[in-house]
């Protein structure tokens, strides 16, 4: 955990918990706020028991750190304390697409090709980033 840069420090000198706002395959998420800035995160923790192999969710931190993009989550920083693993990241406070959908009902043909055109942008991004991997 060292050596990608995840803090041994006390999480929660530095973020008091809002409230759950769902959980994935690893663990709960949390609405969180930067104590010192006010900022809003959201904050992944993760259960880890003696033995797991933590690889891929070291590999989910490293792609979060290198992926700076204006369409891609940022990511804040990590803390282990606790056999527990802190994420923090962005606060996306809009909802999913699934969401919207659910709310206004199917995207205009416009709404459709602005989700598009912001997604390629990601995707050019990540594909740029590779070749760059690639060629070094
Ligand atoms: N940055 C975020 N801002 C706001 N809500 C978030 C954020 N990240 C996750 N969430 C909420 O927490 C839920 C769980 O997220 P998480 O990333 O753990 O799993 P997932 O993406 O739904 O699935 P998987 O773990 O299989 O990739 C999401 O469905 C979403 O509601």
């Amino acid at each position: 955990m060292d050596r990608i840069g995840v803090s041994f420090l006390d999480p929660l000198d530095d973020y008091e918990l809002v409230h759950r706002i769902g959980c994935g395959t690893y663990g709960d998420v949390f609405k969180a706020r930067n104590i010192r800035t006010s900022e809003l995160a959201a904050i992944k923790i993760v259960k880890l028991d003696p033995g797991d192999d933590i690889t891929s969710i070291q590999q989910e931190i490293t792609m979060m750190k290198e992926c700076k993009h204006k369409n891609i989550v940022a990511y804040f920083g990590s803390y282990h304390r606790n056999t527990k693993l802190w994420i923090c990241m962005e606060y996306c406070g809009g909802g999913s697409l699934q969401d919207i959908y659910h709310v206004t009902g199917p995207l205009k043909e416009k709404q459709i090709a602005y989700v598009c055109r912001e997604t390629l942008q990601v995707r050019i991004f990540l594909c740029e980033r590779q070749l760059v991997a690639v060629a070094s």
